[in-house]
């Protein structure tokens, strides 16, 4: 037993339990001084598209900081992806009807809608909390609307940049290290949580604005495979027990996903020679699965090789090939008739071609088989290990990050550390997420109604009602006052106590949720036992100063302040006002109005939230705000031991960093160096401290210094004055490649000060001509692809206007499920122009 716990607090070291996600049921835009609002958050530029959606910088706003107080806006970034496009879905089922469904048939496609995707998408980066991955925060999910929007980390530093338009590369090999570094640990996270990225290359890393890491972003094709995690994270793995189908479904794999010149031989098979030619042997891959891969359930040859998370390993082998020499390994022949069967052919047969030199600093690579001990035999040395052809012989993450080769001490990735055992120590992968079996369900909402125009005329009836002698009686019906589910139209007391308890305990904490559902207490995070589950604290919170233990007793409370005095008398109040009107019940026209005024404020799904975000104590939508009341009262006792228990498990990112640092345990009293343990900590999304926002020093990175150049051509080339462009304009982002070293550093941004955040980030949408909220925020923006290839079912839930059904001209066949087609609307792609 002792043993047991032991292995498990060991194999906890260092990754956390995910942070939950909040998810908000209701969406409401309007426009506040002529800018656009959606909820709580202020939109601003347009930071990127793909093939999904769009990607907003928007700006939280907590409008109980004061507006001269930095955190009041906080940077966020919003994706935007439309549920479905109408004319995709007509056309889907046009080719249903012809074919017939087989067990190969993909859930996301027999579920027929982008939706399933954007489901499994969200289900997968809920489990996600590692500083070298980006973060999900919230889930807006309105259904009336016909887009869903999801609340990321906001990665200032833009996309990795690796060449300019010479084609040169234009990071220095200890950038591109440090890249591969951060890379590395992200993807040895995703892959211990049994979660293979499968479009891993250096656009879907994103440089923290700071420009000192990068973290893993876009999770749309991204796989779940419990086997997998059952495989990386042993027994351990089995607890909790995913049923989720939408998370399980394995069919997915069998599509070509991904971006072509970064797909692993493996998925690309068919155009093996061996394949290709009859009869030939395919011994060159595995045919069998062992537990931790995953069988291409439609696999139409048994010696197809699976499909494993050693896909994501070659594309991180094509990354690194890309930063260094500023091109792809793997290029279609130019004369050959079908580019892309030809670059698959290369990917599948042809060996990789080294330059003299690598980076743009030039660091000889000594040739294709450098001698070993030099810093170009290190880095050919662990390419050849990650373009592995076979996948059984590519190198496994963890000895990436360990002994590469017989020469070296140590691999080519830790070469500029300083202490690299400790590195290893501390970042050595445990732990994993937990799967939940109503995870994806949670991660979109439930249909809400809404009877605005009933709760009008039902409001006008109970009025007439209400009349008595030609006085207007303002009376509650205490038979609906007490019910959870019917919301009553207040009396003045009730309002009082509502104020009360909002400020009681939305004010320094706003971490603190009605529990009325989810009475459980989480013994991994002791926090959680305060929300209800689909609900977490905001990492930014309002609060600078270490949240209450219960959120009642507030240490430091920034505008609003409660105390548990006033909670007692705001149940006194309650009380009495639920005894208020006895005469009440003995009128039944009294009676009468208070059920119609009651059904008008109802709503099915009791439990959404507000449009401010979730639903907190006291100040939720009425009906929850009397009898959830008492709840926090009552888990006081219960919650401070879990938060203890909290602390505990919170410390371990801190003890792991420190120890790297330092070797010395932490201690809360010294100074980490340049950000405190805690601090760091609370970068994670954990801890008292809540600066998650700032972006702080990775494991990575520690120690090191930036130079001004680094920090310049560390982003790859980006420019940035303005590296936001306005709405309407087809400029993104991606657009400024072209802009090689700028010379300036983007300053640190007060996000309050708006002149200074245009003056950065370009003028915002605010200004731009926006008639109607709706456009504001539905706005088709001009399509940004930039030639990326999709996938056939791609084609049909990613276009808003469906022209690519019409122009691929294969719309009727299954068999493009497994084609990689190219959207002629788009411009021609370079192979080398995968990026
Ligand atoms: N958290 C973020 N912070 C800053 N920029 C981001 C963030 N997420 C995405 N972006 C920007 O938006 C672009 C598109 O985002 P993302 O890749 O998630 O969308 P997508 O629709 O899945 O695109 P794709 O076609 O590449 O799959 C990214 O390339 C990046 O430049």
């Amino acid at each position: 037993m002792a043993e047991k716990a032991d292995s498990e607090s060991t194999s906890c070291l260092l990754f956390d339990p995910p942070g939950e996600v909040v998810t908000t049921n209701r969406l409401k835009a309007f426009m506040d001084m002529g800018r656009p609002m959606l909820n709580n958050y202020i939109r601003h530029a347009k930071v990127g598209g793909g093939q999904h959606g769009e990607v907003y910088l928007c700006y939280k706003i907590n409008p109980r900081l004061a507006h001269d107080d930095p955190d009041r806006r906080l940077p966020v970034a919003m994706k935007s992806v439309k549920r479905d496009n109408p004319r995709a879905e007509q056309m889907k089922k046009l080719r249903q009807q012809r074919l017939p469904t087989t067990n190969h048939t993909s859930l996301a496609d027999k579920l027929n809608t982008t939706e399933a995707k954007i489901r499994k998408e969200i289900a997968i980066m809920k489990k996600l909390r590692h500083p070298h991955v980006i973060r999900l925060y919230e889930v807006i999910d309105d259904r009336m609307k016909d887009k869903i929007y999801m609340v990321m980390e906001y990665l200032g530093g833009g996309e990795v940049k690796w060449r300019n338009s010479e084609d040169q590369p234009v990071l220095t090999v200890v950038q591109t290290r440090r890249i591969i570094r951060d890379a590395v640990l992200g993807l040895e996270y995703l892959h211990y949580q049994g979660i293979i990225h499968r479009d891993i290359k250096p656009a879907n890393l994103l440089w923290t604005v700071d420009r000192r890491m990068v973290k893993i972003g876009d999770f749309g094709v991204s796989h779940f495979s419990y086997a997998q995690r059952l495989a990386a994270a042993g027994a351990e793995g089995a607890q909790g027990d995913p049923h989720d189908p939408i998370l399980l479904d394995n069919s997915d794999l069998t599509r070509r996903a991904g971006t072509p010149a970064f797909l692993a031989p493996e998925i690309v098979f068919e155009h093996t020679n061996e394949y290709d030619s009859p009869g030939a042997s395919t011994s060159q891959f595995s045919s069998g699965a062992s537990s931790s891969t995953i069988q291409s359930p439609s696999s139409s040859s048994p010696n197809r090789p699976p499909i494993t998370k050693a896909i994501d390993i070659w594309a991180l082998g094509v990354t690194l090939y890309c930063l260094l020499f500023g091109r792809t390994p793997f290029v279609a022949n130019p004369k050959s008739h079908s580019s892309e069967w030809s670059l698959y052919n290369s990917i599948c047969n042809d060996d990789w071609m080294v330059d003299d030199t690598m980076g743009a600093d030039l660091v000889p690579t000594g040739g294709r088989h450098p001698k070993p001990g030099s810093e170009g035999a290190g880095a050919i040395h662990l390419l050849d290990r990650l373009l592995q052809k076979d996948q059984k012989s590519r190198i496994k993450l963890e000895s990436v990050k360990l002994i590469i080769g017989d020469a070296q001490s140590h691999s080519w990735i830790l070469n500029d550390l300083p202490e690299p055992q400790r590195w290893l120590q501390a970042t050595s992968p445990a732990g994993r997420i937990h799967v939940s079996n109503d995870e994806t369900s949670d991660a979109m909402s439930a249909v809400h109604f809404r009877w605005r125009w009933g709760a009008h005329i039902t409001r006008r009836i109970s009025s007439l009602f209400r009349m008595q002698r030609g006085q207007r009686v303002r009376e509650p019906s205490p038979k609906f006052e007490n019910s959870d589910r019917g919301p009553v139209r207040s009396d003045p007391h009730l309002k009082i106590a509502r104020n009360i308890a909002d400020k009681s305990f939305t004010s320094s904490t706003p971490t603190v949720y009605h529990v009325a559902s989810s009475p459980t207490l989480n013994d991994k995070s002791g926090s959680k036992s305060l929300r209800s589950r689909s609900i977490e604290r905001w990492p930014s919170g309002p609060s600078r100063g270490a949240p209450s233990p219960v959120g009642v007793k507030a240490s430091a409370p920034k505008t609003r302040c409660g105390s548990e005095t006033t909670l007692v008398q705001s149940n006194k109040i309650e009380g009495s006002s639920s005894q208020s009107s006895p005469t009440t019940a003995e009128r039944p026209r009294a009676r009468f109005a208070g059920f119609l005024t009651s059904i008008s404020h109802w709503r099915p799904n009791k439990y959404s939230s507000t449009p401010d975000g979730p639903s907190r104590v006291g100040t939720a939508d009425p009906s929850s705000s009397k009898v959830r009341l008492p709840t926090p009262i009552t888990t006081i006792s219960r919650t401070t031991g879990a938060r203890t228990q909290a602390d505990h498990v919170t410390r371990r990112s801190e003890e792991a960093l420190r120890y790297y640092r330092t070797g010395k345990p932490i201690d809360d009293d010294e100074d980490g160096g340049r950000l405190t343990a805690a601090r760091r900590a609370s970068s994670w999304g954990q801890g008292d401290h809540s600066v998650e926002f700032a972006e702080v020093v990775s494991v990575t990175s520690v120690d090191q210094d930036l130079n001004e150049h680094e920090m310049n051509v560390g982003a790859g080339g980006i420019l940035q004055e303005r590296p936001f462009a306005l709405r309407g304009s087809s400029r993104t982002a991606g657009d400024f490649s072209g802009a090689v070293a700028s010379t300036s550093v983007v300053p640190p941004v007060d996000s309050a000060d708006e002149q200074g955040v245009e003056d950065i980030y370009g003028p915002s949408c605010f200004d731009e001509d926006s008639s109607t909220i709706g456009s504001g925020f539905d706005h088709e923006e001009e399509d940004d692809d930039r030639g990326r290839w999709r996938t056939g079912s791609d084609l049909d839930d990613g276009d808003e206007d469906g022209d690519e059904l019409g122009d691929d001209g294969d719309d009727d066949d299954d068999s493009q499920e497994n084609v990689v087609t190219f959207s002629p609307r788009k411009r021609s792609p370079t192979f080398d122009d995968q990026d």
